[in-house]
């Protein structure tokens, strides 16, 4: 049997907490013979609702789980952690951005960096799903200089996602043939899926889908504003697609990349493709499952050179918002 892993999930007793527990129980996140350590963590007004969970997974019975720690101290949550996935804060509502959400969620990401930086094991890796995600994961990087950068991820693997299924239905094939989808850029309305490096049954997306007016347009603004579509129907943003995301992140980090192919997480710049140096921006990457990078030489031409611009100038913009409010 291995040791376990120590996973820290805060939030534990919200909407992506209640699909995520139980994938990473269930194995789906780090493997079929990979015991895990839950260390779940809320505030204390999310404690009862805690409760509840940590007896639906005892119920399960789940081989896997090595134990479960319900905590609403950080410090508490973080001890030991080997990953931390950062969940808790508020979601947005129908008619707002993610980052009008920068004043309520920001201040969460100092408090948990710092504690991160004080508890965790000296492998952790933290991968940031609370929104603004990219910026909040800014804030605790930076309130945890004792770990280093390239630990640092904040998720944008469920807008890859979404552009594949969407590329895929276009295309009329499924949406396992579809590779090479990079997001660039803020988890936000400027990001952008890269349709132009895209494959589908390993031919270029644009020899497949003809049609680039739609690629160039409807295209991007769906999986832009897919997000507000979802609060739209639902009346509460996406939690079981973000929490299938952050397992296919977490994967992808630890297990080997297909050759050739390449996912996306935001990383910090390392002025790669002339991004702007130490924000937190979406690259494609691969790994060899230990080691990550960001892949070089990815052709970018004039319109994705003036999205990327467009998204990275936002990233900027809330890094210095943030500055401003102090909390970097
Ligand atoms: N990056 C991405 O692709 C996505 C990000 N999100 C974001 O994930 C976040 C969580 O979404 P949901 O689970 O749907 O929200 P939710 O409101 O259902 O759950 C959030 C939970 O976090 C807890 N919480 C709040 N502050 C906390 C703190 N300081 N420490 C620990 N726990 C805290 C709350 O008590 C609540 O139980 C939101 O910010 C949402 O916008 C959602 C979907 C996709
Ligand atoms: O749109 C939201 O507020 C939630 C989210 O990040 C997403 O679904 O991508």
């Amino acid at each position: 049997m291995k040791s376990p892993i120590t996973v820290a999930v805060t939030g534990a007793a919200g909407q992506i907490g209640y699909s995520l527990l139980f994938r990473i129980a269930s194995g789906s996140m780090f493997g079929p013979d990979q015991p895990v350590a839950l260390r779940l963590i809320e505030i204390e007004p999310g404690m009862a609702a805690l409760g509840g969970v940590v007896m639906e997974i005892d119920d399960c019975a789940f081989p896997l789980v090595h134990s479960i720690t319900p905590t609403s101290d950080i410090n508490e949550g973080f001890k030991g952690v080997n990953w931390a996935l950062l969940v808790g804060s508020v979601p947005r509502k129908a008619g707002m951005e993610r980052k009008d959400l920068l004043n309520i969620n920001g201040k969460i990401f100092t408090g948990q960096g710092q504690a991160i930086a004080k508890n965790a094991a000296s492998d952790v890796r933290v991968l940031v799903v609370g929104n603004p995600c990219n910026t909040n994961c800014l804030i605790a990087m930076n309130n945890a200089k004792d770990v280093p950068a390239d630990r640092w991820f904040a998720m944008t693997r469920l807008d890859e996602n979404r552009a594949k299924s969407q590329l895929a239905a276009k295309a009329g094939v499924h949406v396992s043939e579809v590779s090479n989808v990079a997001i660039w850029g803020n988890h936000s309305a400027t990001q952008y899926p890269d349709f132009y490096n895209a494959k589908i049954g390993g031919k270029a997306a644009t020899d497949v889908i003809k049609d680039e007016a739609w690629l160039q347009g409807e295209f991007i603004s769906t999986v832009q504003q897919r997000g507000a579509a979802i609060i739209k129907a639902r009346g509460s943003s996406s939690a079981a697609s973000a929490a299938n995301a952050v397992v296919d992140t977490v994967r992808s980090l630890t297990t080997p990349t297909p050759a050739g192919d390449w996912t996306s997480v935001a990383v910090c710049s390392d002025g790669s493709y002339g991004v702007e140096k130490d924000i937190i921006t979406s690259f494609p990457i691969r790994s060899n499952g230990s080691k990550w990078e960001i892949v070089q030489g990815v052709p970018v031409n004039e319109f994705s050179q003036g999205k990327i611009n467009a998204t990275i100038q936002e990233l900027k913009e809330e890094r210095d918002a943030v500055k401003e409010l102090g909390l970097i």
